[in-house]
């Protein structure tokens, strides 16, 4: 079992079975995410939206210092990138998140190809939207489509890969949008580098605690074929390496119960 943090936001699900991702398929009920309300709460009104006199700040590693004319000197290199500064506007999180009616959040899916996180995403983005919450999916395979096309499975392009659907999730989480991320992401450093991208208990790590042999027996693709014939080098599980969370907030644990696949725990 999972050791799970407190401070973080409840996750409650209800278990299904024989799951199904057909077009015509209803949706499986797999539950809600209960959002702790905001810092500013119902203090945040539209009306306190006003242009602040420091327009621009500067930011150097995360942390933020105010510039005016006179010290505008404290440009910052941030990355590669020198003489950058940040521009805040008088429309900040807070006016978002009391727009929108929710708080913006990462719900990060982690787990073995073929170990359900797409399925997940999807049946906890309906959930969420029947109850008119704003979600966005951020699925490896979609977002390797376009901003991520240029990157192989190499660990190197792995973690570039995750660097930048982290640094992405971030801002879906500044507009106020619940940004569900399913992805393996098969490293521990390069989630929790991700995690640490944004304020504490906004960030829900979902394991999909799935045996690699029931991935294996579903392979939707072909692909652990393909990798057990060697005709893809690197396969996740396979011969390359996954590292499964040691603190994540919710585990999905499935099992076969007289030849049934269930869900039969989840840890929060
Ligand atoms: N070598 C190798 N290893 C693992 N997976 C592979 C590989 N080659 C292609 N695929 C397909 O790519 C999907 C995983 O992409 P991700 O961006 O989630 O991977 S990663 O987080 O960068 O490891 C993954 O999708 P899911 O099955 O939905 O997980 C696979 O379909
Ligand atoms: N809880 C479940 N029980 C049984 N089959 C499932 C379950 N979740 C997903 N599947 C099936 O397993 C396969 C892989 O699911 P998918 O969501 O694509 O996994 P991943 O995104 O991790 O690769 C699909 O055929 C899907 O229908």
């Amino acid at each position: 079992m999972v050791p799970i943090n407190t401070v973080r936001p409840s996750i409650s699900c209800s278990s299904s079975s024989g799951f199904d991702t057909g077009p015509s398929a209803p949706v499986p009920k797999v539950g809600f995410v209960k959002l702790p309300r905001s810092n500013g709460g119902n203090h945040a009104r539209l009306s306190l939206v006003q242009a602040t006199e420091e327009s621009t700040v500067a930011t150097t590693n995360g942390r933020v210092a105010a510039v005016s004319g006179e010290n505008a000197h404290q440009m910052a290199t941030n990355g590669k990138a020198g003489n950058i500064v940040w521009h805040k506007s008088s429309v900040d999180k807070v006016h978002r998140q009391e727009l929108l009616q929710q708080k913006g959040c990462v719900i990060w899916i982690t787990g073995l190809s073929g170990s359900g996180k797409s399925t997940l995403a999807c049946a906890l983005c309906h959930a969420l939207y029947s109850k008119g919450k704003l979600t966005y999916i951020l699925d490896g395979d979609n977002v390797r489509h376009g901003l991520n096309r240029d990157l192989t499975f190499k660990a190197e392009d792995r973690a570039e890969n995750i660097r930048r659907i982290g640094e992405v999730a971030k801002l879906f989480v500044d507009a106020g949008v619940i940004c569900i991320v399913s992805v393996i992401s098969p490293y521990r450093r390069d989630r929790d580098a991700c995690r640490a991208l944004v304020l504490d208990g906004d960030f829900i790590e979902v394991f999909m605690d799935v045996p690699i042999e029931i991935c294996e027996a579903r392979d939707p693709k072909g692909l652990y074929k393909l990798a057990r014939a060697g005709k893809i080098k690197g396969f996740t599980g396979i011969d390359d390496p996954y590292e499964p969370p040691l603190n994540c907030e919710v585990c999905v644990l499935l099992e076969y119960h007289s030849y049934k696949l269930v869900l039969v725990q989840i840890c929060i």
